[in-house]
């Protein structure tokens, strides 16, 4: 069966700077060949630092910018093969929702018109059966249908929110792209909107590329994960196999990072020091090789390929055969676990070297029961 939406070896390089008669001096790699799948009705998650790209990959799955290089298939179709008239079709079944609702919402519109509008647009609703129909949208997101003549100031940040789902929903997509949709959220509300997106999800069978740079909310509904670091996907795999078990030392350090209920089951903190390099200039070989713990003379030089294992789990790390097990990282008595001294000790000069080098692991004493 072929998947929703299928992208292939993506690129895009921004012109950073040019010489005085304009030609391009330096390129920033935003995107550098990536790759996945996102299947009906299934949520795929994007997740990695700030300036790693993810957007620019949103960007690019929309046809908002073109790619350099690769290609972005939606239901088979090759977006770059579409004429201006099936891009805006395509545009109706592929939708978007940003971090910010208030700067992505007409402050002079109100909710009825703002929900209107994408149903004139691509002539779904006849003028007579709109105002029925924007009440059955904001039904659908938990908001009474008499909020439908206020303007956006008058509602908190989650009933915004609730808003440009409701706009996005309007158009009946297959896939909706969700940009950090909580990340500027009160914590307490985060759950709410997470729930209403999984509810509708169910619901409609619609299929999002969830992006964020915190893993801890991606748990919550991603069914596939894919980590990015500097324009590229470090691993890929479904949600459950990458919590348990995560291979590559980036993903094991953001995922170290999840704060955890109980703190008899705290993980070791992998904390990563230094500025993530820049996409500017990208470090050779492996991009993460400036901050792993984990690395040797042969990262530096050559760029591991993603490769997956018989379950569709794929790491791109030249060394995750030989990485203990990510519960070996585990301190028992709050020390280092003797797996992870070795391999610090062994392969970097020690703990102290692994600092000179720009790397402290520092693994978090687990609290008295
Ligand atoms: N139009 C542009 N021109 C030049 N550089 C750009 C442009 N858009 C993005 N970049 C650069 O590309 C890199 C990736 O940016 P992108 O916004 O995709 O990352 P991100 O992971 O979404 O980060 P954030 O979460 O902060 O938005 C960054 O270094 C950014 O500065």
């Amino acid at each position: 069966m072929t998947a929703l939406l299928e992208v292939d070896g993506l690129v895009k390089h921004f012109v950073a700077a040019r010489s005085v008669f304009g030609r391009p001096t330096a390129y920033v790699k935003a995107v550098d060949g990536v790759s996945f799948t996102v299947e009906a009705g299934k949520t795929l998650a994007l997740v990695g630092e700030s300036g790693c790209g993810k957007s620019t990959v949103s960007r690019l799955v929309l046809r908002l910018i073109e790619p350099d290089a690769g290609s972005v298939r939606f239901e088979g179709r090759d977006l770059g093969t579409l004429s201006a008239n099936e891009l805006r079709a395509f545009r109706r079944h592929a939708q978007i929702i940003f971090q910010d609702p208030y700067a992505s919402l007409n402050p002079r519109m109100t909710v009825s018109q703002i929900l209107s509008e994408p149903l004139a647009l691509h002539d779904l609703v006849p003028a007579p059966r709109r105002r029925e129909r924007v009440e059955q949208l904001l039904r659908l997101v938990g908001l009474e249908p008499r909020f439908a003549r206020r303007y956006p100031h008058e509602f908190s940040g989650g009933q915004r929110q609730r808003i440009a789902i409701a706009r996005a929903l309007a158009v009946e997509p297959k896939l909706i792209i969700c940009d950090e949709p909580v990340s500027a959220l009160d914590v307490s509300i985060r759950s709410q909107i997470l729930n209403l997106l999984r509810d509708l999800q169910n619901r409609l069978g619609l299929a999002y590329i969830f992006v964020s740079h915190d893993l801890a909310v991606v748990k919550h509904i991603a069914d596939r994960v894919a980590v990015m670091n500097l324009g590229g996907i470090v691993e890929t795999a479904d949600a459950a196999a990458l919590f348990a078990a995560p291979r590559h030392p980036y993903s094991r350090a953001l995922l170290s990072a999840i704060p955890v209920p109980k703190p008899q089951a705290r993980r070791g903190r992998i904390v990563l020091e230094g500025e993530m390099p820049s996409a500017l200039n990208p470090p050779s070989g492996c991009r993460f090789h400036t901050r792993c713990p984990y690395v040797i003379e042969r990262c530096r030089t050559e760029i591991p390929p993603l490769l997956a294992d018989g379950a569709g789990h794929a790491a791109a790390c030249h060394r995750t055969a030989e990485l203990p097990s990510p519960g070996a990282i585990v301190p028992a008595d709050g020390g280092f676990s003797p797996v992870l001294e070795k391999l610090v000790a062994a392969f970097s000069g020690g703990t102290e070297g692994a600092r000179r080098g720009g790397v402290d692991i520092s693994v978090t004493r687990p609290s008295a029961v």
